[in-house]
């Protein structure tokens, strides 16, 4: 081999790696991680073997990966037509269909099989419960017939915190419920301020996201409905639930008074596309800061900095 044809080679060997990394969709995959390392996070206490943790984010990334690779095949045909999606390795001709399903098979194999083994049964089961419900509820059932499909669909995306609770008990609770709740409730607006700025590429394709069958009002209606739902909700983590402190809840109160506020705006203007994005990227930002928020507060060393500060109070006052 020359070295122009090695050059070649290399590149081509390159081009395939990228390929199937991006049919597991990776942009979305740490922020399902950060939910289940919260929900992880609050379970031990704050006390997190970071042995369990490597292997909960490796099961969950391969389970993850595999349901979105699933995914990419089965829509193809539409993501063939639409501007964002028109690149994705399947569609655009670079992996063939068969390739990419051997390897979402490979991925969930090994997803089942480092958390059976190494973490627990209960995670993995629900792991490959994500995989079912994201591929054969969301994407079979509900993706293409029925504008609510996000609505009962998100139940997949909120599956990873259930993961991350049974990693660490080895069951689920009220507060595992909780945050799988919080997720679940988060997703519509999260998605649907994304829907409102590219509706006409769904209309295209005949999906029937919200936007497409109503319109911007209504569904920027329901987007401000959601949030007056979900941002209240987390503050059950605090009362009654006890899972959660003043460091947790301080953080909530902000990131959700923003939430709101941009939930309110981009309903006196639902036609604002610029509005639509700035929620859109808010959401994400917002679930970050939340479940960094669980992680911070569930940390011994907040508890006694909090301590500290109280004790200091109490001298200061005499
Ligand atoms: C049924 C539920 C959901 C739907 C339909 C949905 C849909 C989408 C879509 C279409 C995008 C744009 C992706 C792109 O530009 O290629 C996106 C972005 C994103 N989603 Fe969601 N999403 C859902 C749930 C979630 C969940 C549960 C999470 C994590 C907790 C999440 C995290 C993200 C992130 C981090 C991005 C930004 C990716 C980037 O940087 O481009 N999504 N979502
Ligand atoms: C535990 C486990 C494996 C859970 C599954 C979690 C999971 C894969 C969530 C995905 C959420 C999501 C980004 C949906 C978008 O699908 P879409 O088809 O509407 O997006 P697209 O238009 O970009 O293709």
């Amino acid at each position: 081999m020359n070295g122009t044809t090695a050059q070649r080679h290399y590149q081509n060997v390159l081009q395939v790696f990228q390929d199937y990394y991006q049919l597991t969709k990776p942009r979305i995959i740490p922020l399902l991680l950060i939910t289940t390392a919260a929900s992880m996070a609050i379970a031990s206490a704050g006390k997190l073997d970071p042995l369990l943790l490597l292997l909960t984010m490796i099961g969950g990334t391969c389970a993850t990966a595999s349901a979105q690779t699933i995914n990419c095949i089965y829509d193809s045909d539409i993501d063939y037509q639409m501007e964002r999606t028109r690149h994705r390795p399947v569609p655009s001709g670079r992996v063939q269909p068969l390739h990419a399903l051997i390897f979402a098979i490979a991925l969930a194999c090994i997803s089942f099989a480092v958390l059976a083994v190494f973490v627990n049964l209960l995670s993995a089961l629900l792991a490959m419960s994500g995989i079912a419900f994201y591929v054969g509820v969301y994407t079979h059932l509900l993706k293409r017939h029925t504008p609510y499909n996000i609505v009962i669909g998100g139940a997949a995306g909120a599956i990873p915190a259930l993961v991350g609770w049974a990693a660490v008990t080895n069951t689920l609770s009220w507060t595992a419920w909780l945050i799988f709740a919080i997720v679940f409730l988060w997703t519509p607006p999260h998605f649907w301020a994304l829907a409102l700025m590219i509706r006409d590429e769904y209309a295209k394709v005949g999906v029937p996201m919200l936007p497409v069958v109503t319109d911007n009002i209504a569904t920027a209606r329901q987007i401000w409905r959601y949030t007056l739902v979900v941002i209240p909700s987390t503050f059950l983590l605090i009362y009654p639930l006890h899972a959660s402190g003043v460091i947790y809840g301080a953080i909530a109160f902000i990131l959700g008074a923003i939430f709101l506020k941009k939930a309110w705006v981009l309903l006196q203007n639902p036609n604002d596309k610029q509005l639509a994005r700035s929620l859109f990227l808010y959401s994400i930002l917002y679930m970050m800061l939340l479940c960094a928020a669980m992680v911070v507060d569930s940390l011994p060393l907040t508890h006694h900095l909090i301590e500290t500060i109280l004790a200091l109070a109490n001298i200061i006052r005499g």
